[in-house]
């Protein structure tokens, strides 16, 4: 028989995993495989449970089931230990905004037929400094957000937990005084909010970067100027409806590397990685191409 290992997060999303794991271990065993658990037992130990205990000739498999944060500990586990086996991903998380952007289905039946109908694919990973990401990589405003939501308002609430921490946030925010240096350009700039996406969308949002690809070996960076703070809601609803583009306090940039200084880092600003705590500026963020494959639809 092949072998399966389901890793799993039991506190994240609405923490539906907990009545599923029997079901999973019945469809894997029809589908041929031997299945082995790992429950999450804190933050960080599904990456450190990878470095320790995975091998890649003992497996044929890896399913990780949670939101963005769960699967970002399996991409790094899996760099660091330099393992490539391929992922299923179960979208269990609150936003699951990765697998929006790999069309992973919501629906947990057909997220496991991808094992028998899907296709094994390489996607982009990011890297910055040394943390890896898959979805995006973000700082300034509403970037420390999912660091303080705490699990059981995400369990009651699900995305709208992020929403109003977000508004909370609006009341003071500041802006970073950046150089952002692209392969081809050098900027520097006040900037309340930079996002870099290897996939489409954050904090549920959907349309912030619908263009981009996580095939194409780039990111689409969105940077936010700073504007007063009356202008902000108008701004960040064009963002949300994708209508961002022509704006002229936004910057938009499509590249598979960026480096990033920031000139007034005694504020504290946060940067984030796929919804958990990011290195310290200055940033170096590169996308990373044919390192990791993923079990998405054909
Ligand atoms: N057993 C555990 N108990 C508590 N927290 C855990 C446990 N295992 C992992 N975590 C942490 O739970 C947090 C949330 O996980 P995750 O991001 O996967 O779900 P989510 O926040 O509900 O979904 P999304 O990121 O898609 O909005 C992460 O910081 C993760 O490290």
């Amino acid at each position: 028989m092949k072998k399966a290992i389901l890793m799993y997060n039991p506190k994240a999303g609405n923490r539906q995993i907990i009545n599923l794991v029997d079901h999973i271990a019945e469809r894997l065993q029809e589908l041929g495989y031997e299945l082995r658990l790992y429950r999450s037992q804190s933050k960080g130990s599904i990456r450190k449970y990878i470095v320790d205990h995975l091998e890649e000739k003992e497996l044929d498999l890896i399913i990780v089931s949670g939101g963005d944060g769960t699967i970002n500990e399996v991409v790094n586990g899996m760099m660091q230990k330099e393992i490539d086996i391929p992922i299923l991903v179960l979208p269990l998380g609150t936003a699951n905004d990765f697998a929006y952007s790999a069309h992973i289905p919501n629906d947990i039946e057909e997220a496991l037929n991808l094992i028998e109908c899907g296709e094994i694919k390489y996607v982009d990973i990011g890297k910055v400094n040394n943390q890896y990401f898959i979805n995006v990589c973000n700082m300034g405003l509403f970037s420390g957000i999912s660091h303080i939501v705490d699990l059981e308002l995400k369990k009651k609430f699900g995305k709208l937990a992020y929403y109003v921490k977000g508004f909370e946030e609006l009341q003071n925010y500041q802006a970073m005084d950046l150089e952002i240096e692209l392969p081809d350009i050098k900027i520097r700039g006040d900037y309340i909010l930079i996002l870099v996406f290897n996939g489409k969308a954050a904090g549920g949002f959907t349309r912030l970067a619908k263009n981009a690809s996580i095939e194409d070996g780039e990111f689409d960076i969105i940077g936010i100027k700073k504007v007063e703070i009356h202008d902000i809601p108008m701004l960040f609803l064009k963002v949300l409806q994708g209508e961002h583009l022509t704006d002229p306090n936004i910057d938009y940039w499509v590249t598979n590397r960026v480096n990033i200084r920031c000139y007034n880092e005694e504020k504290n600003f946060v940067t984030d990685v796929d919804g958990e705590e990011g290195p310290k500026f200055p940033l170096s963020i590169e996308a990373k191409q044919n390192l990791l494959r993923f079990y998405l639809k054909k």
